[in-house]
């Protein structure tokens, strides 16, 4: 099981920006599970997306894939589909050593390959299924038109990125209904207004979020064929295009 979130319980003298480092390692499963609103039904939704893409003798990328949630999750999608293997990726050590633990406890027959690489650098070919699963939002927006470009261009004729992420509403008045439903939703799951806004500070200068405009303007200009938005919640929501 995994340690109950209190990273940003105590007052500090200055926020850092935040990182993903042995700290939020140990707690990582309930700091995002009391963070990030529709986090279970995306994954649990996972298995079904995966298996309407997944193609034989093709690979499958996590992008960003922390403690391998969504990589078991897509196992699970592709285990009938012969010769497919997974290549999961995060640049956090600490994060890339516990799913290595995490993912040798469960029995599968697709392999997976975990890769401690920025995700920028990652070659994307013969794939039939990339998930960005809140990962693209820490890319800094100067990379991330790039990052879409590639995917595509390694995907295969009717292959899929799946890619869910926090957003910001065009419509400021909207924006701020959603980011007061999001915080009545960490209160809700115990967080104090002092962690809600040292968390705040921190994620600030490293997570740059887009509007859902920006990701399907983008999608389109990189030559997807096809997109829909499947699941929201408040100003969090998962994506899914089609090549
Ligand atoms: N440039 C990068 N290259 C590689 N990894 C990166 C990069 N930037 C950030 N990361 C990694 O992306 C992950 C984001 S968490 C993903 C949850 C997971 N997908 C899940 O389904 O449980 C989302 C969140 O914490 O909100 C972290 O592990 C970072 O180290
Ligand atoms: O906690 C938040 O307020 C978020 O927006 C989501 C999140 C979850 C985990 C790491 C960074 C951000």
């Amino acid at each position: 099981m995994s340690q109950h979130d209190t990273i940003f319980s105590k007052p500090l003298p200055s926020v850092s920006d935040f990182c993903f480092d042995q700290q939020v390692v140990e707690v990582f499963p309930d700091m995002i599970n009391r963070s990030v609103p529709g986090y279970s039904s995306i994954l649990q939704t996972l298995p079904q997306l995966v298996s309407r893409y997944a193609q034989k003798n093709t690979q499958l990328f996590d992008l960003g894939c922390s403690l391998g949630a969504a990589t078991l999750a897509m196992r699970k999608g592709c285990e009938n589909f012969d010769g497919c293997k997974i290549v999961a990726v995060d640049n956090s050590e600490p994060m890339v050593e516990r799913a290595e633990l995490h993912l040798g406890g469960f029995k599968s027959q697709v392999p997976v390959e975990l890769r401690c690489e920025d995700i920028t650098d990652t070659v994307i070919e013969n794939a039939s299924v990339v998930v960005l699963n809140f990962t693209l939002q820490f890319v800094p927006p100067e990379k991330r038109e790039a990052m879409i470009q590639r995917i595509y261009d390694g995907l295969a004729d009717g292959g899929v990125l799946l890619i869910a992420e926090k957003f910001r509403h065009v419509d400021e008045t909207m924006n701020d209904v959603l980011v007061d439903l999001h915080h009545d939703f960490k209160r809700a799951n115990g967080y104090s207004e002092l962690e809600i806004s040292q968390k705040r500070a921190a994620i600030e200068n490293v997570m740059k979020i887009d509007t859902l405009e920006a990701h399907e303007q983008r999608f389109q200009k990189v030559g997807f064929k096809h997109q829909t938005v499947w699941f929201q919640c408040f100003n969090f929501a998962a994506m899914l295009a089609v090549k």
